[in-house]
This record gives C-alpha cells, sequence and structure tokens, in this order.
C-alpha cells in the first residue's frame, strides 16, 4: 500500500484515514515484522472496546503507548498507557469520582470565571482594533489567538482540579508549563515516528527537546515536592491520587508525579483543541453561528440591546441548546483532537468483519496463542487492532458523501422535526444538496446506548467514538463536555467570530479548489499525539455583539 513512513508525521493520520476510504472498514497494514488491522467501522470498534457483548475483551497494549511515557524520568506507564490490570484499575477507580455529576457542579463556576477573563480580554482586542487609526483594514473585529486562549482556559481548569493550584493562565502570566508542554509534545510524537529519535544527539532539535523534556521533568518534580509538603484539597485529583491502593500499597512518588502528568496533559490539551476547531468552523460557517447565536438568545445567554441583561449559562440550560451540542459533536468529528483513537492487542483469536487476520509475532519472543475472528475476519492473538477516529469520521461508508461537510443537523436527526432553521442555515453553508439526515452505518453512534456512564443528556452526548468506549474510555468525558458547552456558549453569547488572515486565505483556496471549509482546516492542522493548529495558532477576527 506504501511505504511505513506513509503513516508517520503531522499529516500521517490523514494518510490512514485516505486507506480506510479506499480499501474498507477492516484493512490489514504490516509494519515490518508486525501485522496492524486498522478498523474504521464505529460498531466493530465498540465491539472491540467494551468488555460485554461477543468475543473476548482486547487490552491496551502498553508496548504501543510507551513512547508517550519517555515525558518523565523514570518512564513509567500511567493510567493512559497501562496495560488493562491492576496498577491500572486502582488509580482509574481512584481518580473516577473526580469527574461526578456533583463534583462537575463545582466545577461550572470556575469554568464561567476563567472564560469571563478571556472574554474581557476579547473586548479589549476588539476595542484596541476599532480604535487602530492605523486599522486599514475593512474586517470588523479584533485580531485574537483563540487557541492560546482555549490552551490557557483548560489548564487552568486541570490545575485547580488536579492539584488545587492556580495556574494563572487567563490572567496572562507567563507560564512554564505551557511554554514547554508543546516542544515536549511534539518529542513524543517525533518518537512515536521514530524511536531512534532521542538517541541522534547531533541534531539540534533533538538536543532541543531533550533540554525541554529535562525541563518538563524538573516542574513535575517541583509540583510533587509542594503535594508532598502541602496535601491538596479534597476535591482535586491528586488528593483521590493519594488514596489509591495497588495491592494495598498507595502509589510511591514517581507514580504519584507519572499521573499528575499524565492527567494534566490529557485534560488540558484535548479539550483546548475541541474550542479551538469549534469556533474555527463557526467562524468558517456564518450562518450556522448566527443559527447558534439565536439559540443561545431564546435563552437569554446572547448579548442583546442591553449586554447587562446576559446571565451566565448553568449546567441545566445545557439540555436547551440542541444546536450547541450538535456543532459541538460536529467539530469533534470533523477535527477529532485525538484523531489516532485507541490501539488495543487480540488476547486470542477474534473474528470481526467476517475477515481472519493471521496469527502474527509481534516479537521473537512473543508468541501468539488463538486467533480471533473480527466481522467474519479472524485476527489473530498478539495482533494490534488500530481505532483511528479520523478514519473513522471521514468515512464515506460511515456519514455518507457529505463526510467532508460540517452539517451539525446530523446529529439533530431523529430529536428535530425535518427542515428546521438550523438544518437549513447549515445546508446553505456548506453549499450541501443532500439532505439525507441519517449518518450512514453511525446512525446509532450519537445514540445514548454507546456513551459512557459519565454523559449527561442525549442532546450533549457526542459520538462515542470520540472519547472511545469501554473500560478504557475517556474518564474526563463529562468534564469536557462541560467545558465545551460552557465556553463556546459564553463566548458565542457575546462575541462574533469571522476568520482571520490565514483562516480566510485558506478557506478562499480550498473554495478555488471546490473543497468545503473543513479541507481548509485541515490544511491548517497537524497531528503531534494531537490534532492541532500546525503553527499553534488561530487567530480569529472577533467582534462583541450588538
Ligand atoms: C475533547 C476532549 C477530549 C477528548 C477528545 C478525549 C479523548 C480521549 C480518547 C480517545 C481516549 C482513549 C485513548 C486510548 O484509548 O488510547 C481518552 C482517554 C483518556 N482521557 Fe480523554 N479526551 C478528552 C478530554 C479529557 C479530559 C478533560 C481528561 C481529564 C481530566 C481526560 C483524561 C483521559 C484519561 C486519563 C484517559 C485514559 C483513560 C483510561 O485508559 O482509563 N480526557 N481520551
Amino acid at each position: 500500500m506504501g511505504h511505513v513512513t506513509d503513516m508517520a508525521g503531522a499529516r500521517g493520520v490523514w494518510n490512514v484515514a485516505a486507506m480506510a476510504e479506499k480499501y474498507g472498514p477492516l484493512f490489514k497494514l504490516q509494519l515490518m515484522g508486525s501485522v496492524l488491522v486498522v478498523l474504521s467501522d464505529p460498531q466493530t470498534i465498540s465491539r472491540v472496546a467494551r468488555k460485554t457483548g461477543p468475543g473476548p475483551y482486547m487490552s491496551k497494549p502498553n508496548e504501543v503507548y510507551k513512547p508517550l511515557e519517555k515525558a518523565l524520568t523514570p518512564s513509567l506507564p500511567s493510567i493512559l498507557t497501562a496495560a488493562d490490570g491492576p496498577y491500572w484499575k486502582a488509580v482509574r477507580q481512584a481518580a473516577a469520582p473526580c469527574f461526578s455529576i456533583s463534583n462537575l457542579k463545582n466545577v461550572m463556576p470556575l469554568v464561567l470565571q476563567l472564560t469571563k477573563r478571556v472574554a474581557d480580554r476579547m473586548q479589549a482586542a476588539a476595542a484596541a482594533a476599532a480604535t487602530d487609526a492605523n486599522n486599514s483594514s475593512s474586517a470588523v473585529g479584533g485580531l485574537f489567538d483563540v487557541s492560546d486562549a482555549a490552551k490557557r482556559i483548560t489548564s487552568d481548569v486541570m490545575g485547580h482540579m488536579l492539584l488545587g493550584e492556580d495556574l494563572q493562565g487567563t490572567l496572562w502570566r507567563p507560564s512554564e508549563y505551557l511554554d514547554l508542554f508543546y516542544p515536549v509534545l511534539r518529542a513524543q510524537g517525533e518518537l512515536i515516528n521514530n524511536p531512534l529519535h532521542l538517541w541522534q544527539v547531533w541534531r539540534p532539535d533533538v538536543r532541543l527537546q531533550k533540554r525541554c523534556l529535562a525541563k518538563h521533568n524538573a516542574i513535575m518534580d517541583g509540583k510533587m515536592d509542594r503535594l508532598m509538603a502541602h496535601p491538596p484539597p479534597d476535591y482535586t485529583i491528586a488528593a483521590h491520587l493519594l488514596q489509591a491502593r495497588v495491592n494495598g500499597q498507595p502509589l510511591n512518588r514517581n507514580q504519584l508525579k507519572t499521573e499528575v502528568a499524565a492527567f494534566m496533559a490529557a485534560g488540558f490539551e484535548t479539550t483546548s483543541h475541541a474550542i479551538t476547531w469549534s469556533l474555527a468552523l463557526l467562524a468558517a460557517h456564518p450562518k450556522v453561528q448566527q443559527q447558534v447565536l439565536e439559540e443561545l438568545a431564546a435563552q437569554g445567554l446572547a448579548a442583546g440591546a442591553d449586554s447587562m441583561q446576559l446571565r451566565d449559562i448553568e449546567q441545566a440550560d445545557f439540555a436547551a441548546l440542541p444546536l450547541l451540542a450538535a456543532v459541538i459533536k460536529e467539530s469533534l468529528r470533523l477535527c477529532p483532537p485525538a484523531p489516532w483513537g485507541g490501539t488495543k492487542q487480540a488476547p486470542c483469536d477474534v473474528t470481526l468483519c467476517g475477515h481472519t487476520v493471521k496469527k502474527v509475532r509481534l516479537t521473537q519472543s512473543r508468541r501468539c496463542g488463538c486467533d480471533v475472528t473480527l466481522c467474519g475476519h479472524t485476527v489473530k492473538k498478539g495482533t494490534l487492532v488500530m481505532m483511528p477516529l479520523l478514519a473513522v469520521s471521514l468515512s464515506t461508508a460511515n456519514y455518507g458523501s457529505d463526510a467532508m461537510l460540517f452539517k451539525p443537523q446530523r446529529w439533530l436527526a431523529g430529536s428535530k422535526p425535518a427542515g428546521t432553521a438550523a438544518e437549513g442555515a447549515a445546508d446553505d453553508d456548506d453549499g450541501a444538496a443532500d439532505r439525507d439526515q441519517q449518518p450512514r452505518s453511525a446512525a446509532g453512534v450519537g445514540s445514548k446506548g454507546g456513551s459512557s456512564s459519565s454523559s449527561s443528556s442525549s442532546s450533549t452526548v457526542p459520538d462515542p467514538q470520540t472519547f472511545m468506549t469501554g473500560p478504557r474510555d475517556c474518564i474526563g468525558q463529562a468534564l469536557a463536555k462541560l467545558e465545551l458547552m460552557a465556553v463556546l456558549a459564553t463566548l458565542l453569547g457575546r462575541f462574533e467570530f469571522a476568520p482571520g488572515p490565514k483562516l480566510a486565505q485558506e478557506l478562499a483556496a480550498a473554495a478555488a479548489t471546490g473543497q468545503p471549509p473543513a479541507a481548509a482546516l485541515h490544511g491548517l492542522a497537524g497531528v503531534h499525539v494531537t490534532m492541532q493548529p500546525e503553527d499553534g495558532t488561530m487567530l480569529l477576527r472577533v467582534a462583541p455583539r450588538r
């Protein structure tokens, strides 16, 4: 099919998505001596990821996730990377209560406070642009980096939730952690692509990455010193982790450090990109943005003639904002922050999709025991089964010929009568003629059935593949959904968002070649573990709503 490097690098996941489109919902890649099965059918993915249902449960293979452990010394497994077993279970059970509905109620005021700090900053940027005598641009509003702002909000949320610490990102104080995080993430991405990378010490980029990793390690050591000296507040994830027991023993300092780093990274990064991509997609689809505004206004959540009347969103409002929830689902579909999804390993031979995948040896020393059949194909014991979410999202078999179009109304099917204003607006924006409301084989995917126990109302339940399903699903998904709804409602009720110069240029280029706006966003994106703006920024024009 190609070279192994087709899968590596910032664009590798798009190549795998293109292969899935060409070869179907289950195909096999041979990587050196190993066989990798790639799935893009949502039902088969649910079947593989869940513990219940037909067939054996597939565990997470630690060796695949090992490069993610290299950011800290010593490199230890974390909740994110450990294979299913007593260690992972103890950490997961200890942390789970932090994401309960009752605990998240306390997080809502914090999210609002942090978002309003960002709104003040946006207001200032818009005001400065309005009074700037040198501003020759006819475009309305001030330029604002929403990617930077989103990272500041979500990292501050995690600072409080994880350690009870105010990281002051939304006060625009310098943050050593944020400055370092992206070089560290890129170093990890490089490591996944090329495990020899960190030994190539003659390369200046490798030396820089090594320095970043060492500094990141030192920051986490500092956090541990503080944690040991001053026990964190009871509501924090760290406090819960201190209660974890593995075979009767508490986590040692290095295990605790590893978990704190894993929660911090997994908790702030993905959600910040989800906010960024949602705002960028709405900037590129002004009619949908207008519909969202009308939905917010109907609930008293949008600035009108008297902006003093604007009230804060509450969790109880979420159910009355189905279009905003659908916009979030559609953004997570088109720009999944974790586009590689998850990888599992067949514990024995499994049948999937009616195909048989032969017994393999991953390494010289590991021998496989039995075969596994998936969808009628037998996947042999030891085979790695990869479930890249971007391949699920872009598959026309799953979402029809309009899979690349931003159509939030596809998630309203069944819950909204056909022909609502929202549907019309979204269709017009992408010029989509196809009004078929049902996602194809993913029709059941957005339903409550596949979501985890932490999900809230059906209107806010994203496609379960966004957060994976089963025991290794995303532990933080309820927090992520809360942040997305609260941050987006607060910002969209106050500001109008339009493309900044770079996005406008990409959109024009895409339109000139007959490509949809999502292709323009993909053109600006790169995958370094997560899908993020390749240059780290997303400049949009922001103008206060009147
Ligand atoms: C839009 C935001 C988010 C997305 C798209 C997302 C996506 C995912 C995905 C796809 C997985 C499965 C990875 C795999 O199987 O390899 C995962 C796992 C995980 N996520 Fe998230 N996540 C988000 C937000 C969060 C937040 C807010 C937190 C924590 C506060 C979090 C913490 C974790 C952890 C700890 C795991 C590993 C769970 C386990 O294996 O038991 N995530 N996430």
